[in-house]
């Protein structure tokens, strides 16, 4: 019996077959990954291509399976090839230890696919990514999961919305205000011990941190001077470091000091309680009777006392590592400094102890040691479960991609607490004024070393495209031609660093009729020596620029930016969305099933067209599956 014959029963022959002869591109081979991958090669998909930058962790391997204790430290891209290789001897795969953003991923190199899989974990990646298909036309099913929540969104250039048609949340940041002076909830102690206390003892200063927005400082200039004084003088007091009264120093300036002065400042308690100042040498009294076991309890709420005691005690053995390093810097090596790292059990027991002592003296709950691990390392726990249906959907979604049925392909949410835990929502039309799909792509062949400037103006631009004077040129932010800047006219393609696979942007700046972005990705082209540098390999239809604004979009597609993708609980609206009434199911001939088959089927088949839910059959006798999800 052929290996793949259940697999042609279920997919039907046409499918079947184009997924036989498919190349597909995977992006990330991590959790979704890992999933995605076994899908695909147990799928049939006849070449895959998996890229993925990273290294094995051992914390990858509670669900990414692909990996074992053997691999830590190995290439993910690798391993996972050579792991997944096995369930399927007929596909092939191919790996890249690579970053997508790499210039051999270039257009061309993405338009040999038939479709690309996201499996990323960040937003830049999945909007590069995005780029590229659009740029290369070739469909992209992207995915994300975080905690219960996955999304699968097909995206499709032209006929649907592109990863960045919705504005995404970027990482949460907070005021420094309220993170030095009016903290009101455990995060704010949280980010002030790890990102300002922590930072200035044994790290590099606040300003970089980038939970610390510093966008509303020239508000509150005075404040900000003296907070910024306060720094000063806690980076003073890091040079006693070592002695016997450093514990004394830093407690005595943060939690007494520092307070007091925020205290003196009555207009700021008006409506808020004041903060209590702490004393050290009472706390040192009652810290006495605290066991030397305390750090260890993390599902506790330690009290004051507990806290004090694990304050001292984690700036003792940090101090003592940063000496250490300080003495090996003295013999050449790079300058001391400390990270915190949430799984680092003295930086994180420092982070924890300094953060609940600054909320009992602003009278803030404070939390377990568990509870501010999750809150410091932005931990939102993956689940394999998620992991795994995020994954099959998006192969379900991928089949009527490669069935050209994209009416039919859907917009998939994965949520715990509703009614459903599927549910889905059509895919939307592009935004017309969508800074990355609004645009048009088009590639340019160019002689970089003979090209000028004013062959790509004057010659395809103002000649061939029909563009008027009011235009501009760039590369990235940088201005390379508009009506008042010509100085790089006369110079060459090559002069100008705009090499192969570089994106170059026209801007119509015209009043009326204006022409959408056009961005032009160079490919490097060698022409016969009397022939012009440069030329536009493809006719190319540029559409004017849409008159009305963006319809408002309803944001079902916001993303925090540690969180991988374009979830958030709340939008996801399990319960109103993904209504399959009436959806018309496969007919025979579409599905490809033999004769036999489709007359053993009918029942089911009459079972399925009642059926408004997902529905998976497992027919044990003869192994055929009918995966319907419309
Ligand atoms: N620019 C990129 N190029 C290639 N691979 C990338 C890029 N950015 C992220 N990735 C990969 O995408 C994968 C995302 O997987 P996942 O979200 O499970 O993250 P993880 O790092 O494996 O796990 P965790 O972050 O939970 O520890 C990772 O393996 C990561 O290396
Ligand atoms: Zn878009």
């Amino acid at each position: 019996m052929a290996r793949d014959k259940f697999a042609r029963q279920s997919l039907g022959g046409t499918l079947h077959q184009r997924i036989k002869e498919a190349r597909v591109l995977m992006v990330g081979a991590g959790g979704i990954g890992c999933e995605l991958l076994k899908n695909l090669v147990l799928s049939g998909f006849g070449e895959i291509h998996v890229v993925d930058l990273d290294t094995i962790d051992l914390s990858n391997l509670n669900r990414q399976f692909l990996f074992r204790n053997e691999h830590i430290k190995k290439s993910k891209a690798l391993v996972a090839k050579e792991s997944a290789g096995r369930f399927n001897p007929s596909v092939t795969i191919e790996a890249y230890h690579d970053n997508i953003k790499e210039g051999q991923f270039n257009v061309a190199w993405f338009q040999t696919f038939s479709i690309v899989f996201n499996a990323l974990d960040n937003l830049d990646a999945r909007r590069h990514v995005n780029k590229m298909c659009l740029a290369a036309s070739v469909p992209l099913i992207e995915s994300g999961t975080t905690g219960f929540n996955g999304q699968v969104q097909v995206i499709k250039k032209g006929e649907t919305e592109c990863y960045d048609c919705t504005p995404k949340e970027t990482p949460k940041s907070f005021p420094v205000c309220t993170i030095r002076s009016t903290p009101s909830q455990p995060i704010h102690c949280i980010v002030w011990g790890k990102s300002y206390l922590f930072a200035e003892i044994f790290g590099t200063s606040e300003d970089e941190a980038p939970e610390l927005d510093h966008s509303e400082d020239a508000d509150n200039a005075n404040e900000v001077a003296n907070l910024q004084e306060e720094a000063h003088a806690l980076q003073r007091i890091r040079g006693s470091m070592g002695s016997p009264l450093f514990p004394r120093l830093v407690f005595d300036k943060v939690f007494n000091e520092d307070i007091e002065r925020l205290r003196s400042m009555e207009d700021m308690w008006k409506t808020k309680r004041p903060p209590e100042a702490l004393v050290y040498d009472q706390l040192a009294h009652q810290a006495l009777s605290v066991g030397p076991t305390i750090a260890q309890q993390d599902q506790v709420v330690w009290d004051v006392a507990e806290n004090f005691a694990v304050f001292v005690d984690s700036l003792r053995r940090l101090s003592n590592r940063f000496e250490e390093t300080r003495a090996s810097a003295e013999a050449g090596n790079a300058a001391p400094i400390l990270s915190f790292d949430k799984d680092d059990v003295d930086t994180l027991d420092f982070v924890v102890a300094s953060a609940n002592l600054r909320s009992h003296i602003f009278g803030i709950e404070m939390r377990s040691k568990f509870d501010i691990k999750q809150m410091a390392g932005n931990i939102i726990p993956a689940i394999a479960t998620t992991n795994a249906m995020t994954a099959s959907l998006c192969v379900l979604q991928a089949f009527k991609v490669m069935r050209e049925q994209l009416d039919k392909a859907k917009m998939v949410f994965l949520t715990r607490g509703t009614e459903r835990v599927i549910s889905s929502e059509s895919l939307r039309p592009p935004n017309p004024n969508c800074a990355t799909c609004g645009v048009a792509y088009a590639t340019l062949h160019v002689d970089t070393k003979r090209a000028k400037l004013s062959d790509l103006v004057e010659y395809v631009l103002k000649e061939q495209l029909g563009y008027g004077e009011d235009f501009s040129v760039k590369r990235h932010a940088d201005l390379l031609y508009d009506v008042d800047e010509d100085v790089h006219l006369n110079k060459t393609f090559e002069e100008l660093s705009l090499k192969a696979d570089t994106f170059i942007t026209v801007f119509d700046e015209a009043d009326e009729n204006a022409k959408v972005d056009v961005v032009f990705s160079v490919i490097e082209h060698e022409f016969t020596e009397n022939a012009k540098p440069l030329r536009l390999p493809e006719e190319l239809k540029i559409a004017a620029k849409p008159k009305a604004p963006a319809s408002e979009t309803t944001g079902h597609a916001t993303t925090n930016g540690t969180v991988p993708n374009a979830i958030s609980t709340g939008a996801t609206n399990g319960t109103t969305n993904g209504t399959t009434n009436g959806a018309t199911k496969r007919t025979a001939s579409d599905a490809g099933l033999e004769d036999a088959i489709v007359r053993k089927k009918g029942k089911i088949m009459e079972e399925l067209q009642k059926s408004d839910d997902i529905v998976i059959i497992d027919d044990a006798n003869d192994g055929v599956i009918l995966i319907d999800d419309d």
